[in-house]
């Protein structure tokens, strides 16, 4: 635990990873860096605007699915070529059974826009009782995760699961289950799991947010999420024309926070501290915790639908192991090697696993 607390800035956090938001424009490899990038002032406004533009729905980053008239076939090639990269984890359900066959699977899910649809106030991204129920079906046969970019508390009180396993802030804050499941580990063992690599960052955390709600009230729509080691600041009830502005204040605060990196995700600014710690991290944690770090049995299966989780896809690659399934409607630049729709494919792909486990 404690070699991961050291301050250094992730391999791939800002640049060179899949989806790097900004655009890299430095080869920063350090803090200050880091720093800089968020600082370079209007010439990275632009590329700033551009990603926050592109992550919104209504700027497809990609050509739109084929409808049945009036698309254009390079549209439909594109949109076919994804989907054989990246097929179905439902229409190629046998496949990922196979590959799990004899195995020990082991299930990481992320919850927003996998678990509960996206919608526009954070607060009431419930999951339905269907949902819960396909989670606890898994749960009862595999060691199950919840990771999530909320805060561990936050998450927890949306799925109420006592036999999960919850990493909160990106990862930087995972628990055990706080009641006895169907697990590999014995349950004291399993209740006592817990990681906090970014402890230290708590007290600045709680300035930065004070600073934020202070900036964003004169900003109509913009709200400021507290995840407890990372922030969100949410736009996607902010008026377009005034996105600049919220960047910009956002950028402004930081500028005195140099630990502390801004990355984007759906419609909302994520500032979280500069550690070596991911989704990514956070999975390779549990399966350690789990006893599964050094298993050629085992198939984890990442599924999740935002940026972030492209950590826990490059870390399923770079092991070799397991299936990790990016939820979109849409063609995007992925590690992923299936995909899903939404999150009623997701549900969908939970009961067929839970119905294939007791076949
Ligand atoms: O890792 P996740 O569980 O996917 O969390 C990532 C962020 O999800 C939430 O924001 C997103 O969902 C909201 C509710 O549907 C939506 O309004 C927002 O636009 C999305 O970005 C959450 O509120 C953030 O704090 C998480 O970082």
């Amino acid at each position: 635990m404690t070699k991961h607390g050291a301050v250094v800035v992730p391999e791939d956090a800002a640049v060179g990873r899949h989806f790097s938001f900004p655009p890299p424009r430095t080869g920063g490899d350090s803090c200050k860096k880091l720093a800089g990038q968020v600082d370079l002032g209007a010439a990275m406004m632009g590329s700033w605007l551009d990603s926050m533009k592109a992550s919104s729905p209504r700027h497809r980053l990609v050509a739109p699915r084929v409808a049945a008239t009036g698309s254009s076939d390079a549209d439909e090639t594109e949109d076919d070529v994804w989907m054989e990269k990246h097929p179905s984890a439902l229409g190629s359900f046998g496949a990922v059974a196979a590959a799990a066959s004899g195995k020990q699977v082991v299930m990481f899910l992320d919850y927003d826009g996998t678990l509960s649809p996206i919608v526009e106030d954070p607060d009431r991204a419930v999951m339905t009782e269907e949902m819960r129920d396909a989670v606890r079906g898994v749960a009862e046969h595999f060691p199950t995760a919840i990771v999530s970019g909320r805060g561990r508390d936050k998450v927890f009180n949306f799925v109420r699961l006592e036999e999960l396993y919850y990493a909160g802030s990106h990862g930087m804050d995972i628990k055990g289950p706080t009641a006895d499941s169907n697990h590999h580990l014995t349950p004291s063992k399993a209740k006592s799991v817990l990681c906090q690599p970014a402890s230290e960052f708590l007290p600045m955390i709680g300035e930065v947010h004070d600073a934020l709600v202070a900036k964003m009230a004169s900003i109509p729509g913009a709200k400021v999420e507290n995840n407890k080691f990372c922030l969100s600041v949410h736009f996607r009830c902010v008026e377009e024309k005034t996105w600049g502005a919220l960047a910009e204040q956002v950028r402004a605060v930081l500028r005195d926070y140099p630990r502390l990196l801004l990355t984007q995700g759906r419609m909302v600014l994520e500032i979280r501290p500069v550690i070596k710690w991911d989704k990514g991290r956070a999975l390779e944690f549990l399966l350690g915790a789990l006893g599964f770090a050094d298993r050629d049995d085992v198939f984890p299966i990442y599924i999740g639908d935002d940026r972030t989780d492209e950590d826990a896809f490059k870390v399923l690659r770079g092991r070799g192991q397991g299936a990790g399934i990016l939820v979109s409607k849409f063609p995007k630049d992925t590690l992923a090697s299936f995909s899903l729709r939404d999150p009623d494919e997701v549900k969908g792909f939970l009961r067929q696993l839970v119905r294939s486990s007791n076949s």
